[in-house]
């Protein structure tokens, strides 16, 4: 059991919002973005991984975001409904913004990053028009990624969902999802991603992300334990602090706090496991499983998609999870990432 008290009579048990996009990977491994010469495509986006990974989990996943009127809005609505991901509420723009591409690049097997184009992004335009209290109410949760606070009026939209959520007893998980490039300055990214964080039941973060958050109020070097206890003086039930290769920190209003390691893989690139680790974990949330042990699927599931080349195609099931857990756990042994 964990302290998240998800309301079962809901339809959906997670609506994602923010951006739907297009993931241009490499596929030469070990190669610059100058010498690279071929991409594979990919469905991407922060938002839009969770929401796939929530699909392949088993579980009823909604999204809110706009696409592009052209062949890649086409596609992303394509894959979803081909994942069962609902997309009512995916207006198609005509506005000519268009579909935010990131291009990735693989440099090492420690080294790898990301380049994103996202002038006049389709995901930003989403406006307050677009959001429909009536398709919120009926979802255990509503996950917010922090880039759609980045610019209006995607940010109006996404602060009047977390109200649509807050007043009919709807989760808000919020996925801080830092991106320097989104934002004008520090104190735009604090004043916005405060306002969400300080209404949402679960904060997701890097360690780095809850210093860019707070960094108009709090100074860096406070301990994980006091970053959490921050936002548990709002709304907040459970913080979860990654720490990337290092593992990663639940903290309970109730006082707990669990940790779990990594997953001991081959890595190909650093990114996705952020995506692969909310659905995952969120999933384990959802079936009511203790923090630690949905923690520790968060964790299978983010060490199996940093060594997979997409973010999204590779989001697993919960059976291939499973088996991944038990195959590490005879490598390694029963407590392989925990202490
Ligand atoms: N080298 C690695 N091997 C296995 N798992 C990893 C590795 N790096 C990160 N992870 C997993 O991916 C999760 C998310 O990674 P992190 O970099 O913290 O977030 P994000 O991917 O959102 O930037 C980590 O908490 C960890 O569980
Ligand atoms: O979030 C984006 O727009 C790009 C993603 O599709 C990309 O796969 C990525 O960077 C994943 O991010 P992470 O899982 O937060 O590391």
């Amino acid at each position: 059991m964990n302290n998240i008290n998800f309301d079962q009579n809901k339809k959906y048990d997670l609506i994602a919002l923010g951006r739907a996009a297009v993931d241009l990977n490499a596929n030469e491994l070990y190669t610059t973005l100058e010498e690279t010469e071929t991409f594979t495509k990919y469905v991407g986006g922060s938002p839009a991984n969770v929401a796939i990974g929530m699909a392949r989990l088993n579980k009823e996943t909604g999204f809110i975001g706009r696409v592009a009127d052209d062949q890649f809005g086409n596609y992303v609505l394509q894959y979803f409904e081909n994942e069962g991901i609902d997309i009512s509420n995916m207006p198609v723009d005509s506005s000519g913004a268009k579909t935010g591409l990131t291009f990735t690049e693989i440099k090492s097997k420690t080294e790898s990053s990301i380049l994103m184009y996202r002038n006049e992004a389709v995901d930003l335009k989403l406006c307050t028009d677009d959001i429909n209290e009536d398709y919120i109410k009926n979802s255990k949760a509503l996950l917010i990624s922090g880039t759609a606070l980045s610019a209006e009026p995607s940010r109006q939209a996404a602060l009047l969902a977390v109200e649509y959520a807050v007043k009919n007893n709807v989760k808000v998980i919020f996925d801080i999802d830092y991106r320097p490039y989104s934002w004008k300055s520090e104190a735009e990214t604090g004043i916005y991603y405060t306002k969400v964080a300080e209404k949402s039941d679960i904060i997701i973060g890097s360690r780095s992300e809850f210093n860019y958050m707070e960094k108009i109020i709090k100074e860096e070097d406070r301990t994980d334990k006091e970053v959490a206890e921050h936002w548990f003086s709002f709304n907040s039930k459970l913080v979860v602090i990654k720490h990337g290769k290092e593992g990663s920190t639940a903290y309970t209003l109730e006082g707990e706090s669990y940790d779990v390691k990594i997953f001991p893989v081959e890595m190909i690139k650093s990114f996705g496991g952020g995506d692969a680790y909310a659905s995952a974990f969120i999933y384990g949330l959802l079936e009511d499983w203790d923090i630690l042990d949905a923690l520790e699927f968060g964790s299978a599931s983010a060490s199996m998609l940093v060594s997979a080349h997409s973010c999204s195609d590779a989001m697993p099931t919960a059976d291939e999870i499973k088996e991944f857990i038990e195959e590490k756990k005879k490598e390694y042994g029963e407590r392989v990432v925990r202490d």
